[in-house]
């Protein structure tokens, strides 16, 4: 009895929505594999280009859709095997890669999780293996992922599904804890946001392997195959735009990797459920739309010259050095430390916040950074097109979005104190604007 009434406590209904609900939840659950497919269709060779106003996107699409033989060519049984060999790679590397285990933070049934951290070295192996193979038998020996780049789209896709529905499905079996905001009752809407907050096989924790390893990793390997592809083309070196695009990506690739403990601070991890949102958002949405200005430039080949590549540069360290020491301020901070000797708050709820350092110039310092460096790796686009800036719009809608998020959360967990540290820190994300 006491037992049934803990697990009630612990996993209580979801009485709000967020992302408009159910019909939301649906829309974005279609609309995602949607926008990823018609950012290729609509953006590649075989369609013209990218065109130069999003108008005439749909046109270009629309006729497709009604032909059996494109929906047929979705599908791409080779790519399949290659992308389940590299998602069995990612697991395998996963058990055999050594790596400390380190503790998550606290949640909410006062336990805390152990994590395995050697995503880092899996991304290192990864490129050892793929750098390798360029410098033995050439760029053309990377080009399959360019060649097959559907194919290995629908693969991820329908690995999005499969996990979101399994995990959907085995959160009702066992005492599981759930997510405070993926238990509202409604399928859709549950299966979407995620409804069981960690879902595991033994010490196997699915949603942070999900984040870090098999997409993130996945958008480096699509990268270095643009690289690869424009490389056959000229038959020489890869244009200045292209090196600046590959370059900053893997910086910021291999950085989220290699500071792998920062993520179980994030909300991701903290806070949300493992379901469709998360699965598809890592498995495809990062490796191929993410990947979409180095695409574009295998066909369009800026060349920047030594000025604009010295601005472009600016943008991208300013937004880099913001990011890296706004999450590694708050990083230390939760994990006991504070070398910079920052001023905080207490709060009634134990944990403190920070009002010094970048945590006292706007309330998501970390939001700011991510976002000039998404600017940056726009840039080298040049302006033909506005569709290779699609990055920075979707980014930026979904960053004050999760601000928003975080902030109404945030409110739950801190009350007044919250209101008392937004009056310290007035901004949100852009100071002065936001
Ligand atoms: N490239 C991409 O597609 C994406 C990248 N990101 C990046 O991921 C990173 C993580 O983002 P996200 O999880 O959204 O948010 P944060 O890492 O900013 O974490 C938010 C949490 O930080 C804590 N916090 C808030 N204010 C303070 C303060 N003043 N002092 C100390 N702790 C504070 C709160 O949790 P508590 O107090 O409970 O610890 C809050 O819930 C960001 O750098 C973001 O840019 C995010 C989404 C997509
Ligand atoms: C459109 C859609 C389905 C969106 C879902 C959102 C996801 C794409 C993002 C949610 C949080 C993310 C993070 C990263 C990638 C994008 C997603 C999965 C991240 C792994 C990128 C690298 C960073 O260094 C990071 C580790 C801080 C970051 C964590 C959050």
């Amino acid at each position: 009895m006491s037992v049934a009434k803990t697990k009630a406590d612990l996993n209580p209904r979801t009485q709000g929505y967020e992302f408009l609900g159910p019909l939301g939840a649906l829309f974005i659950t279609l609309a995602v594999p949607a926008t990823t497919y018609a950012l290729y269709f609509g953006c590649s060779e075989s369609s013209g280009g990218c065109p130069p106003a999003l108008d005439t996107l749909w046109p270009t699409l629309s006729s497709s859709l009604s032909d059996p033989e494109w929906w047929q060519s979705l599908w791409d049984t080779k790519a399949s095997l290659m992308y389940l060999a590299w998602y069995a790679f990612c697991v395998v590397a996963y058990f055999v890669l050594p790596g400390d285990w380190i503790e998550g933070t606290q949640i909410r049934d006062g336990t805390r999780k152990m994590y395995k951290i050697n995503a880092f070295s899996t991304f290192l192996l990864s490129m050892g293996i793929t750098f390798g193979l360029i410098w033995r038998f050439g760029a053309q020996s990377f080009t399959f992922i360019y060649e097959h780049w559907v194919g290995f789209a629908t693969a991820a896709l329908a690995m999005s599904i499969f996990q979101g529905l399994a995990c959907y499905l085995t959160s009702f079996h066992g005492d599981k804890l759930l997510a405070l905001g993926g238990n509202t009752g409604n399928p859709i809407y549950d299966f979407f946001i995620g409804r069981e907050l960690n879902p595991s096989i033994g010490l196997f924790d699915v949603k942070s392997f999900n984040e870090l390893r098999p997409g993130l990793i996945l958008w480096a390997l699509v990268d270095i195959s643009l690289a690869c592809e424009q490389a056959v083309r000229r038959g020489s070196n890869i244009t200045d735009s292209m090196a600046l695009v590959l370059f900053f990506q893997l910086l910021y690739i291999a950085d989220g990797l290699y500071n792998e403990p920062a993520i179980f601070t994030t909300m991701d991890i903290t806070t949300d459920g493992f379901g469709f949102m998360l699965a598809v958002g890592d498995l495809l949405w990062v490796p191929f739309v993410y990947s979409l200005q180095a695409r574009y430039l295998v066909s369009h080949q800026v060349e920047l010259g030594p000025v604009w590549c010295a601005i472009v540069l600016v943008v991208n360290f300013t937004g880099y050095y913001i990011f890296r020491s706004a999450n590694g301020e708050k990083n230390d901070f939760r994990n006991g430390k504070n070398p910079k000797n920052l001023r905080y708050m207490d709060t009634a709820r134990g944990t403190k916040l920070l009002t010094s350092g970048w945590w006292g110039v706007c309330r998501h310092p970390n939001y700011l950074g991510d976002l000039l460096m998404a600017l940056a790796w726009s840039l080298p686009t040049g302006f033909e097109t506005p569709i290779t800036y699609f990055y920075v719009a979707y980014f930026t809608v979904l960053l004050i979005h999760r601000e928003l998020r975080d902030e109404e959360n945030c409110e739950k967990k801190y009350g007044a104190d919250w209101h008392k540290y937004t009056k310290l820190v007035k901004y949100r994300i852009f100071p002065y604007i936001y």
